[in-house]
């Protein structure tokens, strides 16, 4: 790893235990407006676990302890009742549809956390994924709480086991993507980060004014995307990441990862220098399965390329900004 890496790894690794609630409180009730904290959950059918991430952060970062203001899911196209879930659990929902109707949603995760920006009003905003199991509100405070008490750091990643399936505890085998896709990338290519535990993690808090200069792939790539651009535009140094313990999702099935980690490469690849006369990248994955015949049909897949652009080239959502 490099010195630069190794160093970083000790300085800006943490632990949620590091920042108790009460001294984030005070940080916050000091900083005013630049304070503010959105909670996002991005969610598509996530009506099964919803409710509780969003009763568990109200009863404990709203109520009992006044550390967040906002708590927004965005809704991404569901086709279950996450929505009803959510707004009865207290959140408040918002359809990707709802956010800069002259652009056309387009289905990805990373479409709604740029959508996401336009809805929320918090100058710290505070990425968690809807599909959690057994959530523990320190997944939020933990990153959250950099961000109120060391004004250099820009961008927090949440750091976790990831047990898969039915395993009980330990390391863990989860973050397949990562640990086949995204930290060989991050080595290879951008050995700065080898210190980053959880490169693809869906918990991550960040400032808006860092958030709003990046470009989002609209697809899973919107993670390895905004970690390599942070690097680029804000340095090692801005980014630190805090352990929260054990992390327990919903798991895809391989082939899901499969077109996941598509979208990671082309991520990468966009961002890296392409020598000449390399075939462009093919914007398309083929899977195959067992066909009824006895053969191996072949299934196409397109990734997805599309990048929103940084927001405050958005015109409507700088007039937004000066208008709050
Ligand atoms: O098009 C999408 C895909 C995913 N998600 C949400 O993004 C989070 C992470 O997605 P997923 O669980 O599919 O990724 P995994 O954790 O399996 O890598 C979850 O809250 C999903 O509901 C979303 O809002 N829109
Ligand atoms: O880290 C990973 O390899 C993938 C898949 O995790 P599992 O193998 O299902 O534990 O999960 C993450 O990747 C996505 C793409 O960046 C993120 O959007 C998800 O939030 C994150 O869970």
């Amino acid at each position: 790893m490099l010195e630069e890496a190794t160093e970083w790894l000790s300085r800006r690794s943490w632990t949620a235990a590091d920042r108790p609630l009460s001294r984030l409180v005070a940080a916050k009730r000091k900083a005013g407006p630049a304070g503010s904290v959105s909670v996002v959950l991005p969610a598509l059918n996530e009506e099964a676990t919803v409710g509780e991430i969003v009763e568990t952060i109200r009863r404990d970062l709203m109520i009992d302890a006044p550390l967040v203001d906002e708590l927004l899911v965005m809704d991404s196209g569901s086709t279950d009742r996450t929505a009803e879930v959510a707004a009865a659990a207290g959140a408040k929902v918002v359809h990707r549809d709802e956010i800069l109707p002259r652009l056309p949603a387009l289905p990805g995760k990373g479409e709604v956390l740029w959508r996401s920006l336009f809805a929320a009003s918090g100058e710290i905003i505070c990425f968690v994924d809807a599909d959690l199991k057994e959530f523990d509100s320190a997944f939020a405070s933990g990153i959250i709480g950099p961000l109120l008490t060391e004004p250099d750091v820009h961008l927090v990643k949440a750091m976790y086991d990831r047990p898969l399936g039915a395993e009980a505890s330990g390391a863990g085998q989860g973050g397949r993507v990562t640990e086949l896709v995204a930290r060989p990338l991050l080595n290879l290519h951008w050995p700065q980060l080898a210190g980053v535990v959880q490169p693809l993690g869906g918990e991550y808090a960040a400032r808006r004014s860092l958030l709003e200069r990046l470009p989002f792939p609209v697809g899973y790539g919107v993670e390895l995307g905004t970690l390599v651009d942070t690097l680029d535009l804000c340095g090692l140094d801005a980014i630190a990441q805090v352990d929260v313990g054990v992390r327990r999702h919903r798991h895809q099935d391989g082939q899901a990862l499969g077109r996941m980690a598509a979208a990671i490469l082309r991520t990468a690849q966009s961002r890296l220098p392409v020598p000449p006369g390399v075939i462009p990248i093919r914007p398309g994955i083929t899977q195959f399965d067992r066909s009824p015949e006895g053969g191996f049909a072949p299934r196409h897949h397109t990734v997805d390329t599309v990048e929103r652009p940084p927001l405050v080239t958005v015109p409507e959502y700088m007039a937004a900004r000066r208008a709050a």
